[in-house]
């Protein structure tokens, strides 16, 4: 019984965190694999349950991803708590001193469907009212006495009072929200049919598609009453009471559809968006540069397409077929039956043929289109180049020449879809017609039969507008997923897990005293980089960039890497970095390689601030751009430190400058900051990354001679093991 359910019957120890998270997995149908875990979860924190919390959901991430699955950590307002519940997944949710202060943090595991899954393994369904009041309470408690004396002093009848205390908790802890909670999801790169039944997109295009067949039977019933009491003179109120029954049944059918229709759209659209988006987080960077920003960008308004059309034009071309079926059925019980539904049949192909010719032409505008985007964006980027360089005769020779080109590519496209759309509207009426002429002049056919007939053409028109505008929708969405398949194709790439999970090394505000000693006497700290025999080969290149690297880093140490320009410095980061595969040879971070610490788990270890023109400032806040790499959204600690590391590096009046300080906005619309500035950002951002190596290419190169000092001071102090690459 749900009532009885005792919540701390259900709750998990946190030794079991690991059994927790495989059952529920397991029964979510998840089906977690891999690695078993070689890290145990984290104790009790003595900072309290923020840093609790925070270590937790680092280990579930690592879990999860090890298991080939995704943790996502919410943060839900308290009003909005209950219903959160409500349509949660499988989720593992944090309780801390819900007994009261003493009680050590617990977890309880929610199946998704409403029922909690206990340590016995057994699962028991709980009322989500009754599991939000459990979760809140430890920030319901210190306000819920005040709340009651201020309901004792307005004298609130007893019958009004649990409304009004309620109401006033809810007013008095509105902006607060809980944390602590983790949904496990099915990560991007599973099948995108799994992730549509998951996330319901199949229940609502089968209600979609139900109510829609429904609403047609009940259009075909309506018109057969209504036609059937004219034909035979009879129009009493019976049969036009069961007409009206009918349309007004009609109804709330369409409202339905409507409703699974937008639902159906947000499904679709947030699977097809988390799948491309975790593709352009996986496109390799060499696929990136080929392809170009402009065509990305392409990519990205062809996605917004692939939406929209992947809906309409599954709708038209359904709701087609049905019409064009019943105008079949009805053409054959007119008059001139069977020369009607060969007319209509032949209407069809000839539909299909022009659909075939709006494909081709289509397909060569697109191109036209893509390459035009390109050209402006390249154009816009390189704006100020060629203002200062390009003679003004020549600035508009290209552009002239693609416009013209895309003029005429537009011009055909729109003979092809206006004629496309004629013949579905007039040029079916116009060929029915004809098709009736022999039995309107023999005058052999009925009334009635006269009247099936132009009823099944009426049906027909309706189908061929539905089916031309599902040709032109499904070829549109054809071409637009040819644009957007790499992103998908990329989306569907498992990144490659750890075999053996490792805690992260946390980074803590380093003095000197904190780093590895490189050697101390006789003994020497452990290699951090080992590298033997190395080699690295672009594709398309015939000669390798680099050959026969022998290399070694050991804790602490501080390495100046220098060499001729072009001669494979930024590679060799790269490669170190883990963004770039070596092609041969061995690579050992901390003694284990790279699939044993996991994609994840290596560049969390190794944090690289890469060449100016490959780094970025992105659109956001000044903390965001410089706590990016460790945690977002960063703990009060985080903050401090980062402040710190700025003072360090002489970025104190810059903050002090911008009126919103670390949380002014910063970015290609945000304030601008200064070449020297940014390097600074991107030297910042790397040492608060908290890795065990930190690999600087070229990031001094911007600053003047103070600067430079400050900066590689602070990069000394705060690297734990540091490799400078620098010009002779
Ligand atoms: N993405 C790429 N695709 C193909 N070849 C590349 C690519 N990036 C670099 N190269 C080539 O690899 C070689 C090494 O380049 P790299 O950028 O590593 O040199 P570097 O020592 O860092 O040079 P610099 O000091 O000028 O920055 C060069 O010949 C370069 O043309």
């Amino acid at each position: 019984m749900s009532g009885s359910l005792d919540l701390r019957a259900s709750c998990w120890p946190l030794e079991r965190l690991d059994d927790a998270l495989v059952a529920l997995a397991e029964r979510a149908g998840l089906e977690p694999s891999g690695a078993s875990s070689s890290m145990p979860p984290p104790p009790p924190h003595p900072d309290g349950p923020e840093r609790l919390r925070d270590e937790l959901g680092r280990w579930l991430d690592l879990r999860a991803s090890a298991m080939g699955f995704e943790i996502e950590a919410l943060r839900v307002p308290l009003g909005a708590l209950e219903s959160s519940l409500r349509r949660l997944g499988p989720a593992l949710l944090l309780i801390t001193d819900a007994d009261g202060e003493d009680a050590p943090p617990r977890l309880l595991a929610l199946d998704g469907r409403g029922r909690l899954l206990g340590p016995d393994l057994r699962r028991r369904k709980v009322p989500a009212a009754r599991l939000a009041a459990f979760l809140s309470e430890r920030l319901v408690a210190p306000v819920r006495d005040d709340c009651e004396r201020l309901l004792d002093t307005a004298m609130v009848p007893p019958r009004r009072r649990a409304a009004a205390r309620d109401a006033l908790i809810r007013r008095r802890l509105g902006g607060r929200s809980l944390r602590g909670i983790w949904q496990l999801r099915r990560p991007p790169h599973a099948g995108l049919g799994r992730l549509l039944v998951e996330d319901g997109a199949l229940r609502s295009a089968g209600l979609l598609l139900g109510a829609n067949a429904l609403r047609y039977v009940l259009l075909l019933a309506a018109w057969w009453l209504i036609g059937r009491s004219v034909l035979e003179g009879r129009s009493d109120l019976g049969w036009l009471s069961a007409w009206a029954l009918l349309l007004v049944t009609m109804v709330p059918l369409q409202a339905l559809q409507s409703w699974h229709n937008g639902l159906l759209a947000l499904r679709l659209g947030s699977v097809l968006k988390r799948r491309m988006l975790a593709g352009a987080l996986s496109l390799d960077p060499d696929e990136l540069r080929e392809r170009g920003v402009g065509r990305m960008l392409a990519m990205v308004i062809e996605a917004e397409a692939v939406e929209g059309l992947a809906l309409s034009s599954g709708l038209y071309a359904a709701t087609a077929f049905v019409d064009l079926g019943a105008a079949a059925w009805v053409l054959s019980k007119g008059a001139g039956p069977w020369v009607m539904v060969a007319f209509l049949l032949a209407c069809v192909v000839f539909l299909v043929l022009l659909g075939v010719r709006y494909a081709l032409v289509r397909r060569a505008w697109t191109r036209e289109r893509l390459a035009m985007t390109h050209a402006l964006v390249e154009r816009m980027v390189g704006h100020t180049t060629r203002l200062a360089q390009e003679a003004p005769s020549s600035w508009h020779v290209r552009e002239d020449a693609s416009t013209a080109a895309y003029l005429g590519r537009s011009r055909a496209l729109d003979r092809s879809s206006v004629a496309l759309d004629v013949f579905a509207r007039r040029g079916w009426m116009l060929v029915g017609v004809l098709g009736l002429w022999p039995a309107l002049v023999g005058g052999q056919a009925s009334t009635a039969a006269l009247a099936v007939t132009f009823g099944g053409l009426l049906l027909a028109r309706g189908g061929f507008s539905n089916l031309a505008a599902g040709v032109t929708d499904v070829i549109d969405l054809s071409i637009a997923w040819r644009e957007v398949g790499p992103l998908i194709r990329a989306g569907a790439r498992r990144p490659v897990p750890p075999r053996f999970l490792r805690p992260r090394h946390g980074f803590e505000p380093a003095g000197p005293e904190a780093r590895p000693e490189a050697e101390t006497g006789t003994e020497r700290a452990p290699t951090v980089i080992e590298v033997r025999d190395l080699s690295y080969r672009y594709a398309g290149r015939e000669r390798p960039a680099l050959r026969g690297v022998d290399f070694e880093l050991r804790g602490g140490e501080r390495l100046l890497l220098e060499g001729p320009s072009g001669g494979g410095k930024s590679t060799f980061a790269a490669v170190l970095a883990g963004l770039r595969r070596p092609s041969a040879g061995l690579l050992l971070l901390s003694g284990l390689d790279a699939p044993t610490h996991g994609e994840q788990g290596w560049r969390e270890r190794v944090a690289a601030a890469p060449q100016f023109h490959l780094n970025h400032i992105l659109t956001n806040t000044f903390a965001f751009n410089l706590l990016m790499g460790r945690r977002w959204p960063p703990t009060q600690a985080d903050l401090q430190l980062a402040e710190q590391l700025c003072g360090e590096l002489g970025l104190g009046p810059l903050l002090e400058r911008m009126p919103a300080g670390m949380q002014q906005n910063v970015g290609e619309t945000g304030w601008q900051l200064s070449h020297g500035e940014r390097s600074r950002v991107f030297l910042a951002r790397a040492l608060l990354q908290g890795a065990e190596l930190v690999i600087l290419d070229e990031s001094f190169a911007a600053l003047d001679p103070d600067n430079q000092a400050l900066a590689l001071r602070c990069a000394f102090e705060h690297a734990p093991t540091l490799l400078v690459i620098a010009h002779p």
